[in-house]
């Protein structure tokens, strides 16, 4: 030290500004590490610098320099015992060398002398949630490294780091998150392309009429963004199936597709299925968990019936759309989650947001792209290739010789009401398909719980009423069945055998035996 420097100690404390502008002059969390490390490495001359970050699921630390992806749980490197404890270890070469077996590391302190220690310190916010952010490693001898920190000097520059990494990077998450906004809406201008995925979509979702052509127009729109999707419409519509889609054909079909039924799953243990918990978060809780969220990591996550999720459970689904960020159950540290949501109900949430129990936010935070699921009965052009690709289904399935379906029995299959939508028709069309002979066309008669809007209904035909509940005698029954539907029909087409026998998927021959049969006056 120079005798001006004795005399001006704060010049000497000021020298310390030129490295500390240099790290408040990065651009971005890498560069700022890069420079971080190389202020170590030259003006303290510390032999071996590597700072890491903490990737968003909280699982894995990555280097700038490389591809390289290292488990917070590989305890065979010396990283993962610093991250796990949350605090800075200091070990020498030597010991190191003999206990961490991890190649990668081996490989990286190989060439250092032996009588170097290693220290790790993990790196976190220093602010707001605090955060973990990554690791800083180095390697010196063990008295330069005492050196290091026997003054404030160190600390200093280890805070700075944090603060100006922890900045960045949410400067830079909030910038990506636009980009990837900006980069969505520009992708809804690229016609061609829609398209064809639209038509490649009509293998899936069937359907030909006006509204399903729509929807798949929608649908590959939605999957080309990034925005939160909100599936609404009837039970049975397609809303799991459409969600599917979504993530197949968006950017991030490699990445998992996770679902879960809000109504189906209590509200602690759907918090818990979500956020995932540490180890002893609750009684019961031996160990750490990743909820859904963690493992839909880079995917997409399907809440179905999101009508039913309790409020305090919504106020926390809100968090991480607006954040990005959650913290599992008993967890102290935040984790960053990278996902799109879609979400589906059958209720009217505007109904429950008015009842208060759902919240407003949530709804247009979910429904950036909103999308509803036409009922059946208003696309009845789509029954009947529905019909024919569910018989299809089921003889593959069953490993059966194809069925067919009369005319009548799909002009009944068109004029029903459906309830319960495709997947009413899809039921409907299974049991039709096991009520008829390989081979054979599956007939009107084959159809469960026949209904008909134009002719009086027959009596016994609904189960559960009265007339059913009287049945002794069930051959008796099902014969004044017949009976009764053959002479409706008789009557409602006056008479005319060929066309009553075609409506009910019969052979004129057969009508005109089971009339004999069962002494019907037939003219
Ligand atoms: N357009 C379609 N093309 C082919 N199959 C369909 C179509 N829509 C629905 N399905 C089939 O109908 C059944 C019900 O669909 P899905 O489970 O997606 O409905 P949902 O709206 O999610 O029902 P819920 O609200 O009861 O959960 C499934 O077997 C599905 O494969």
């Amino acid at each position: 030290m120079s005798q001006g420097e004795r005399r001006h100690p704060a010049a000497a404390s000021l020298a310390g500004m030129a490295l500390a502008l240099s790290l408040v002059e990065s651009a971005t969390p890498a560069e700022l590490r890069e420079r971080g490390s190389r202020i170590l490495r030259d003006s303290q001359g510390l032999a071996w610098v590597e700072c890491l970050y903490l990737e968003g699921s909280g699982r894995w630390l990555g280097s700038d320099a490389s591809e390289a992806r290292l488990a917070c749980d590989d305890f065979r490197h010396p990283y993962a015992h610093a991250i796990r404890s949350g605090a800075p270890l200091r070990l020498g070469l030597v010991e190191a060398r003999s206990r961490l077996d991890h190649p990668d590391f081996q490989a990286q302190v190989a060439a250092l002398p032996a009588a170097m220690q290693l220290e790790v310190r993990p790196l976190r916010a220093l602010d707001g949630a605090r955060e973990w952010l990554g690791i800083l490693a180095f390697a010196a001898h063990p008295t330069a490294l005492d050196g290091l920190h026997r003054d404030g000097g160190f600390a200093a520059f280890e805070s700075l780091l944090c603060q100006l990494w922890a900045r960045l990077s949410r400067h830079q998450g909030e910038r990506h998150r636009e980009a990837r906004l900006q980069q969505s809406l520009a992708q809804l201008n690229d016609g061609a392309r829609r398209q064809a995925l639209s038509e490649r979509l009509a293998g899936d979702l069937l359907g030909g009429s006006p509204a399903m052509q729509a929807l798949r127009g929608q649908v590959v729109r939605a999957a080309e963004t990034g925005l939160a999707v909100l599936l609404q419409g009837e039970t049975g519509t397609g809303k799991d199936r459409v969600a599917r889609a979504i993530h197949r054909l968006s950017t991030r079909s490699d990445k998992p597709f996770m679902a879960i039924n809000c109504a189906a799953i209590p509200e602690a243990l759907l918090e818990s299925e979500l956020f995932g918990h540490a180890k002893g978060a609750f009684s019961g809780a031996d160990q750490a968990r990743a909820g859904l969220i963690s493992q839909a990591d880079g995917g997409t996550l399907f809440l179905d019936e999101i009508g039913d999720m309790p409020l305090a459970l919504q106020a926390k689904l809100l968090r991480v759309l607006e954040s990005g960020r959650y913290r599992p159950l008993g967890a102290s540290e935040e984790r960053c989650a990278d996902l799109r949501l879609v979400a589906a109900t059958h209720q009217p949430l505007r109904e429950r947001i008015r009842d208060q129990r759902f919240r407003a936010d949530l709804y247009y935070r979910l429904g950036q792209f909103p999308l509803s699921l036409p009922p059946l009965r208003e696309r009845r052009e789509d029954i009947a290739p529905l019909a024919e690709a569910f018989v299809v289904d089921f003889c593959a399935r069953e490993g059966r010789d194809e069925v067919g379906i009369t005319p009548a029995a799909l002009r009944q299959l068109r004029e029903r009401d459906y309830p319960g939508n495709v997947r009413e028709l899809k039921n409907l069309i299974d049991y039709a398909c096991a009520m008829t002979r390989p081979g054979d066309d599956i007939a009107p008669m084959a159809l469960p719980d026949q209904a008909e809007p134009e002719t009086p209904e027959p009596a016994g035909s609904h189960a559960g009423d009265n007339t059913t509940r009287a049945v002794g005698d069930l051959r008796q029954a099902l014969r004044e069945f017949e009976a009764e539907l053959i002479r409706q029909r008789l009557l409602h087409y006056d008479g005319n055998r060929a066309l009553a026998a075609e409506s009910l998927g019969l052979p004129k021959r057969t009508l005109a035996h089971k009339c004999r049969q069962l002494e019907l006056d037939a003219k």
